[in-house]
């Protein structure tokens, strides 16, 4: 048995054993609490989305919740609508709302979702309590419609199979969604940002789908329970349901079981807690704290932990194909094609300016080094030209498309691939993933599609490219390792081959050799030479200077934001005005004088 059949297998014994209970019981304190752990996952299961796998945090979700619950009471209770599309509604609702919210408050860093949410939440909070005309306080709205079959409504029975059955829909196909090329997308997005664009991925349009997401099924959840008890007031909307909803996230852990875990414990500890609402809140600060420090992955985290320390078998690794074609770039360039102009490229940091006036012209099927001193700039001209800079003046022609000002991941979907000077892998994900987020832009699965499971074939010919590649650079073995848990030269190695999965035309390598020894030096020279030979152009900054002379057709040397010379390696090795970059003014004048002395003697 496969392991996806197995997990089907244990959904359908947990979800059979679940929609027994209302048989066995008609107890109605049993089938709210049941009812509210199906509302809790469905709320918490959207919010993983943005919490776990997106690593953004909001405490306004109340907010959310509270829209969808006044979208039904007022449409059914008000506007007599029927409470079917009046439920949809309520979704469609707050996922229009999370896009308001989101689309401002994301396009800034740091923690300014937070203090949105948290303000989102306030003013919702006084809205629904104040504005009695329209949300009726404290006081509510009665005759709020349930959801009914065939003109009968809903049982407390029947709500517990409702949410169930929902329940279950919607890990299903946010399970679909988070294991394929979205949720690889969000995870990186949680972790290294700058290194998601690199491979085609926009930052920001993640953060507002994870965010959307979150909103539609929180919109969900408040609908539900103003369906099942006929009445929503202002009281159902304070800020400690933002903190519930979060906490069921940060306790249960962002694997796509930790919301159900969230869900379950917290429910009922919560029913548990009722008659003492003081140690209710008690209870959950100190569960958010242990939550933080000692579980920081939850405890579906803890769960997985305890699972491999102790029954490895009931985890087993994906089996992998062994008989692999080998890789070949998509796309290759023809040889004499310009595939890179940049002129006057300007960049001002206040009085440094690590990029004046740079003019480079980057020839197809070549290796170009870019070298020069500590600081002269070379870092600055890579992510100009990758877009993580935007240059202040000048122009950059790729690929045959104006690209100077577009956002990375835009730039990197043109065909152009980088590594980094300092690392970034997406280091809590396995070898293979971090591959496959290279060909993020490569496979066509959307979203619908992903919801739905129609990703399975793509999905294969990614992870199977992705071996190739991995391959081709002697990763194979480690395909399904933890990316960060691996030796530097080998992560090094591995940022490569993530690089290589986008696909590129021009391939930017900061400083590849940095940290490696001289062993790894050598093969990383031949792996250039052999990236070359595949028709991908290389820009390479480096400072080993053995590495740059052995691969280089060109050189462009930078000294103080200004390019100083260019050629090939032995006419820039030669350039009085490079030796005087590297060794000093007194040198390069040396040298002149002795060229000069040279000439003279000569003549
Ligand atoms: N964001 C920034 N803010 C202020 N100064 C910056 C910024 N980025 C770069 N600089 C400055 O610009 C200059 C060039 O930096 P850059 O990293 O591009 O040089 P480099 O040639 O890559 O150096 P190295 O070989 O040491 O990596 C340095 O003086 C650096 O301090």
């Amino acid at each position: 048995m496969t392991g996806e059949q197995r997990h089907y297998l244990w959904l359908a014994v947990v979800a059979a054993l679940a929609a027994a209970v209302p048989l066995v019981t008609d107890n109605d304190f049993h089938l709210r609490v049941l009812f509210l752990i199906g509302v809790n996952y469905i709320a918490a299961a959207g919010m993983n989305v943005l919490v776990g796998y997106t690593g953004q945090k909001s405490l306004g979700h109340a907010g959310l919740f509270a829209v969808g619950a006044y979208t039904v009471a007022l449409l059914t209770a008000r506007w007599g609508w029927n409470p079917w599309p009046a439920f949809v509604a309520a979704g469609v609702m707050a996922g229009l709302f999370g896009i308001v919210i989101a689309l401002p408050a994301l396009r800034v860093k740091g923690p300014a979702l937070a203090m949105v949410t948290i303000g989102f939440g306030i003013v919702v909070e006084k809205i629904v309590s104040e504005w009695q005309d329209v949300f009726a306080g404290q006081q509510g709205i009665y005759g709020v419609l349930p959801l009914s079959i065939g003109g009968t409504m809903f049982s407390s029975r029947h709500w517990v199979w409702f949410v169930l059955l929902l329940g279950v829909a919607l890990h299903v196909m946010l399970r679909l969604l988070l294991r394929g090329r979205f949720g690889r997308a969000f995870m990186a997005v949680n972790t290294a940002e700058v290194a998601a664009e690199s491979v085609g991925i926009s930052v920001y349009r993640f953060k507002v789908l994870a965010f959307v997401i979150s909103a539609v099924t929180c919109g969900l959840a408040g609908a539900l329970i103003a369906q099942q008890n006929q009445y929503i007031n202002s009281d159902f909307i304070t800020f400690n349901l933002s903190v519930f909803i979060l906490l069921m996230v940060l306790f249960g852990g962002h694997s796509v079981y930790g919301p159900l875990l969230g869900a379950v414990v917290l429910t009922l500890l919560d029913a548990f807690l009722s008659r003492w609402p003081g140690v209710q809140h008690f209870t959950y600060g100190a569960l958010l704290l242990f939550a933080l420090y000692a579980m920081p992955d939850g405890l579906a985290g803890f769960v997985k932990k305890m699972a491999r320390q102790w029954a490895p078998g009931l985890l087993p690794a994906e089996p992998l194909p062994q008989q692999l074609a080998p890789w070949r770039p998509r796309g290759e360039a023809t040889a004499e094609e310009m595939l890179l102009e940049a002129q006057g490229l300007y960049k001002a940091y206040g009085g440094v300016v690590p990029t004046n006036g740079v003019d480079i012209r980057i020839r197809a099927g070549h290796v170009h080094s870019l070298i020069g001193p500590n600081g002269a700039g070379k870092t600055t001209l890579l992510n100009i030209l990758s877009g993580i800079v935007p240059p202040d003046r000048g122009s950059i022609r790729f690929n045959g498309r104006d690209v100077a000002g577009l956002p990375p991941y835009r730039i990197a979907r043109a065909g152009l691939g980088r590594t980094f000077q300092n690392l970034k892998l997406f280091a809590g994900m396995s070898v293979l993933d971090n591959v496959k987020l290279g060909l993020h832009a490569h496979i066509p699965t959307g979203f619908l599609g992903s919801l739905l499971g129609r990703g399975g074939g793509a999905e294969r010919a990614a992870r199977d490219e992705a071996l190739q590649i991995l391959d081709a650079l002697g990763l194979k073995d480690k395909a399904q390792e933890v990316a960060g848990s691996l030796p530097y030269g080998v992560q090094r190695r591995l940022e490569l081959a993530r690089a290589l999965a986008t696909h590129p035309r021009l391939l930017l390598l900061d400083e590849p050799a940095a940290g490696l020894n001289p062993q790894e030096t050598q093969e990383l020279a031949q792996v250039i030479l052999r990236i070359r030979d595949l028709g991908i152009t290389v820009l390479l900054i480096e400072h080993h200077m053995d590495l740059v002379m052995a691969v280089s057709d060109h050189v462009i040397v930078l000294d103080y934001g200004q390019k100083i010379a260019e050629g090939t390696p032995a006419h820039v090795q030669s350039d009085p005005r490079v030796i005087a970059a590297y060794l000093g003014p007194q040198a390069g004048k040396e040298d002149e004088e002795e060229e000069e002395e040279g000439g003279a003697h000569a003549r």
